[in-house]
């Protein structure tokens, strides 16, 4: 069983429920468990996913996330980052790309790479 980390900043959440939708097949078809940050984890509910959510982003959902990386508990974190916006949170998401640097996870930080990683699954 692998475990996928899924983030979304909100300018970049319907990118991200397009994203499952459109990769509905391959994660449904793998033996996968989804985690999330508190409001990406509602919508990836909503989009008929069983995810477990934890605190919303600037509420420490980032940290949580980057505490399971650093625990070897997460196998693939997609990130779909707004870079565009500020973000109160900002050095809990560079601990999560940090740490997934330190730990060799694959992470994605947009749609295009994000897409090529859930292939990497098949
Ligand atoms: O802020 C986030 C990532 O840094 C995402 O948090 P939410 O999923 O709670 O919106």
């Amino acid at each position: 069983m692998k475990t996928i980390a899924i983030i979304a900043h909100d300018g970049k959440k319907p990118e991200m429920v397009q994203f499952l939708n459109e990769n509905r097949d391959i994660l449904h078809s793998k033996q996968l468990k989804i985690i999330a940050t508190g409001t990406t984890g509602s919508k990836t509910e909503a989009a008929g996913y069983e995810v477990e959510k934890l605190l919303s982003g600037p509420l420490g959902g980032d940290a949580q996330i980057a505490a399971r990386i650093a625990e070897k508990k997460v196998d693939m974190v997609i990130f779909f980052r707004d870079p565009l916006d500020k973000h109160p949170h900002e050095p809990d998401i560079f601990m999560l790309m940090r740490l997934c640097d330190v730990h060799n996870v694959p992470l994605a930080t947009n749609p295009a790479t994000a897409r090529l990683l859930i292939r990497g699954l098949e």
